[in-house]
């Protein structure tokens, strides 16, 4: 069994495994004769694979129980996947670097601050959508279209916070 402490997420410890997506820490510029502001580029979507396409969609899940026991990781090898809190909601993301074997090692933990949201690139291992404390809704965008994109590995991890 695995053990893992989830951490505050960072762009920077975050960075092995794709883009945190957050207004506070990006680059913007106004628009709209400076009405708005605008947090550019903030993730990069990837759409692989013929007959590719993006999705945006709503993922409304119910909590996971602290400690989170993971039995299995899972990586969308055709796409990117962001998730964005649509209400604050704080989330557990457990995540492993892209690549065919998970070594423990490389697993991380991370909880976000509800401001945060996250994109895994291509290939990263993760845990499915864990939102904390009560029911959360999320904006998703991810790869729609043929072919396989989904691939999956069993694995013991108990996730705890602080
Ligand atoms: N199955 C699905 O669309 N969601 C998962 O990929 C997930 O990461 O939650
Ligand atoms: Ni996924």
């Amino acid at each position: 069994m695995l053990n893992l402490k989830a951490q505050p997420l960072t762009p920077e410890a975050f960075e092995p495994f794709g883009d945190v997506i957050d207004s506070r820490s990006a680059n913007s510029f106004p628009i709209n004769g400076g009405r708005t502001q605008r947090y550019h580029d903030l993730a990069s979507v990837e759409i692989l694979g013929d007959g590719g396409r993006p999705l945006i969609s709503i993922f409304v899940s119910q909590p996971v129980q602290v400690p989170l026991a993971v039995d299995c990781l899972e990586r969308h090898p055709l796409g990117s996947q962001a998730f964005i809190p649509l209400h604050g909601e704080q989330f557990l993301i457990v995540v492993a670097p892209p690549g065919d074997a998970i070594d423990p090692q490389s697993v991380r933990a991370f909880i976000t601050d509800g401001h945060q949201g996250i994109n895994y690139r291509a290939g990263t291992w993760h845990a499915v959508h864990s939102v904390l404390d009560h029911e959360g809704e999320f904006l998703v965008v991810d790869r729609g279209g043929p072919g396989h994109n989904c691939d999956e590995k069993p694995v013991e991890i108990l996730v705890n916070l602080e």
